[in-house]
């Protein structure tokens, strides 16, 4: 079977429902989704314009049935015959992940994590924008890192009257991060990055995604012990 020949859909939904299906995608297809726009950018650096299934299933190491189903979703990306614009997929998949739109971001806790992340250049292109860190160190407030200014803790809630974030990423102590992560909440903030290893309770209406190194570790070791 021809895979081109498959690579085409027949609706093509507005941004808004993009977004409604984003919403009821299982969790695995969202992190595929991810994978394939992550490489579409990469592939089109590189000059690439279109793609089929099988190519874009070998990159991300899925069957081209998978990414079709996956694609599905997305409505008239694909052409038969030719395949996918590769452009116009990545636009479309950034659309359903949130990232064609344009995201203000704070962060909390600029010790050896949050400064790496400070540091980090690629977020920005993704739509995340990183418009201020806070802390509670004097050492740090007043500093740049990475081009973006550490405030006082204390001071959340005045600066960002004016920011006006959407989404926080918490690098602060373990012992901080429930009340480091409601106030966060108070100041607007309607999902959170928790890079804490402790689940934090918020009200339904707050996204949470915790980022558990260790436990991604503990997987990756019960991963490779299992293929001995
Ligand atoms: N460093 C890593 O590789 C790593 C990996 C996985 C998870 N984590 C988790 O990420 C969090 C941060 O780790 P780290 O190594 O960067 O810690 P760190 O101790 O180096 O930095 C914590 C920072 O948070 C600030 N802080 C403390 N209380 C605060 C408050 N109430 N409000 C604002 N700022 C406050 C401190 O002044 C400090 O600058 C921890 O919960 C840790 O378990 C870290």
């Amino acid at each position: 079977m021809n895979d081109a020949a498959n690579d085409s859909c027949d609706d093509d939904p507005s941004p808004e429902v993009l977004r409604q299906i984003a919403a009821d995608l299982p969790r695995a297809a969202v992190g595929r989704l991810s994978l394939y726009h992550r490489e579409l950018h990469r592939v089109l650096a590189g000059g690439t314009t279109s793609i089929n299934s099988r190519e874009m299933g070998k990159l991300v190491d899925v069957s081209p049935a998978v990414v079709r189903r996956d694609l599905s979703s997305l409505g008239s990306v694909g052409r038969r015959g030719v395949g996918y614009d590769v452009a116009d997929l990545a636009d479309r998949i950034g659309m359903l992940l949130g990232s064609g739109v344009r995201w203000k971001v704070i962060l909390v806790g600029v010790g050896s994590l949050g400064d790496a992340l400070l540091r980090y250049r690629g977020f920005d292109q993704l739509g995340f924008h990183l418009a201020v860190a806070f802390d509670i160190d004097p050492a740090k407030i007043g500093r740049k890192l990475g081009g973006i200014r550490v405030a006082d803790f204390n001071m959340l809630e005045g600066v960002c009257a004016s920011i006006q974030p959407d989404l926080g990423i918490l690098a602060v102590p373990v012992d901080a991060a429930p009340e480091v992560a409601s106030k966060l909440v108070g100041v607007g903030v309607t999902g959170i990055l928790n890079f804490t290893p402790m689940t934090i309770k918020l009200p339904s209406s707050v996204a949470v995604i915790n980022v558990d190194l260790a436990r991604e570790l503990q997987r990756l070791a019960f991963a490779v012990h299992a293929n001995r």
